[in-house]
């Protein structure tokens, strides 16, 4: 199995049929920490994106109809290809993200897991016997792959929210194409060579580079071999997609925005409640759509509370993503550092008070933000409303529980939610009656592939991850046999 390095992993043209196809015109890939060019990949327009979807529907038929056996043994050379790539794949996505290199890795990891996962849930695929409807009738259920599958993802984990896609549906015995975002696009394309490289067939995956998200987003929604479509982004888009779909009635899975909130009880530890929350809130600089958007915490343990997050949040080293000991990298882009410095402005002025941070790091480079805590946030300031996407603790606080799990619904999102609490009786009752589709209690990491990763309300709808992930990507065919007496 060939080791890279990451300059043998950078590839920068679109990889269809097994082909790596250049193009004239070209787009830039930069580094957020230093505003460097990485390379220029080249755009796909709405002609290449169709010649992807062909060569999706070409490679489907014998795709299909390997066993679920040799299936799972191509994903799992995949996998072994990734984690031996490790170090390069990292560098590789921390160069165009901005993510530290360690924390790069460990996305790397936590990619290849969703491959290793449904590489052995292909082989747990079954379907059912049914009751007998009449003497001389047998029916059965079998599941099938639904077919030409299509994702758009996103540029926040460039690595793993494409192999939470992919390795379902090549395990169901799909095909795909891939469009990945344009400000990440090298992760995807050094997966795609690393596939090749193992031998899954030309045509099964395929990754289509573009800067015309619009028309190329058309194709993917519209084309009529695309059996189902999958996005993971923000929820304005995730309806305009959801709607493109519905001509062709395809099925769709959309993990959208989040607005998570994180509570805290004064019954909860606090110390495990300000590290489970730093976990959370700064992982990829606060970048993430089950970060913890609004921190709630009881306001009998606010003052406590904060005493014991400031000094934490104060250590957090903020860096380029390659050097030493870095907690966290630059935001992606100006758009992001506009708009979290907005939301910590509007926020002071309409009465939140700044414990910490607040400002752009421009000693730097021109996209990091400091660790940032605000308090006495109250619920329709635009920092609670909006989600931040960066690195930014908004603290507001409730008076007893129904008020507590009130603030916490009051949205029109439901992704995840998280609480810090003792009482037993109390974790049931308020993971119960929380409107999300995860809740972590006492823990600010929840992400796994075991774990079925999705929301309810505006936050999206199907399931990716756990054995609800195949689910997605195959059809229940009902069977029945006639004329047995
Ligand atoms: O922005 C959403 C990415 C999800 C990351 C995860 O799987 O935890």
């Amino acid at each position: 199995m060939a080791t890279h390095s990451m300059t043998s992993l950078m590839k920068s043209d679109i990889y269809i049929d097994g082909h790596w196809i250049p193009t004239d015109s070209r787009f830039s890939v930069t580094n957020p920490a230093t505003g460097e060019t990485i390379t220029e990949v080249a755009d796909a327009d709405e002609t290449i994106a169709e010649r992807a979807v062909e060569a999706a529907h070409q490679a489907l038929p014998s795709w299909r109809a390997k066993t679920p056996r040799e299936r799972g043994d191509l994903l799992r050379k995949w996998y072994q290809a990734i984690l031996s790539n490790k170090q390069a794949l990292a560098e590789l996505m921390s160069a165009e993200q901005g993510k530290p290199i360690a924390e790069a890795a460990g996305e790397v990891e936590y990619g290849a897991s969703f491959i290793d996962w449904f590489a052995g849930e292909a082989e747990r695929v079954y379907g059912d016997v049914l009751p007998m409807t009449a003497a001389d009738k047998r029916s059965w259920i079998i599941k099938q792959p639904i077919g030409v599958c299509a994702a758009i993802t996103p540029w926040n984990f460039p690595n793993a929210m494409i192999t939470r896609k992919v390795a379902p549906a090549l395990a169901a015995g799909c095909t795909m194409v891939v469009k990945p975002p344009q400000l990440t696009p090298l992760s995807a394309l050094a997966i795609a060579q690393l596939a090749s490289e193992v031998g899954i067939p030309d045509g099964v995956l395929n990754i289509v580079p573009s800067t015309d998200s619009k028309n190329v987003g058309k194709v993917l929604t519209t084309h009529p071999f695309i059996r189902k479509f999958t996005f993971t982004g923000s929820t304005e888009v995730g309806k305009i997609l959801t709607k493109q779909c519905a001509d062709t009635v395809k099925k769709v899975s959309m993990e959208l925005g989040g607005n998570a909130p994180f509570l805290v009880f004064d019954d909860a530890d606090l110390d495990l409640a300000v590290e489970q929350l730093i976990a959370c809130k700064f992982r990829n600089a606060g970048q993430t759509c089950v970060s913890a958007n609004r921190v709630i915490v009881q306001e009998s343990v606010v003052d406590e509370f904060i005493n014991k997050l400031k000094p934490a949040v104060e250590r957090l080293k903020v860096g380029p993503g390659d050097a030493e000991d870095v907690d966290f990298g630059p935001l992606i882009d100006q758009d992001a550092i506009t708009k979290v410095q907005r939301l910590v402005t509007t926020a002071q002025s309409d009465g939140a008070k700044l414990v910490t941070g607040g400002k752009q790091l421009t000693d730097l480079g021109d996209l990091y933000f400091a660790a940032t805590i605000l308090r006495d946030v109250t619920p329709k300031m635009d920092v609670v409303q909006e989600e931040i996407f960066g690195p930014v603790v908004a603290i507001s606080t409730f008076a007893d529980e129904e008020e507590g799990v009130a603030m916490a619904n009051d949205t029109d999102f439901g992704l995840a939610a998280y609480f810090c609490a003792g009482d037993v009786a109390r974790i049931f009752r308020v993971s119960e009656q929380l409107q999300c589709g995860m809740v972590g209690i006492n823990a600010g990491a929840i992400s796994h592939a075991y774990n079925a990763f999705g929301g309810v309300k505006q936050s999206g709808v199907g399931r990716e991850g756990s054995k609800y992930g195949l689910e997605e990507y195959m059809e229940a065919k009902t069977v029945v046999l006639g004329g047995l007496a």
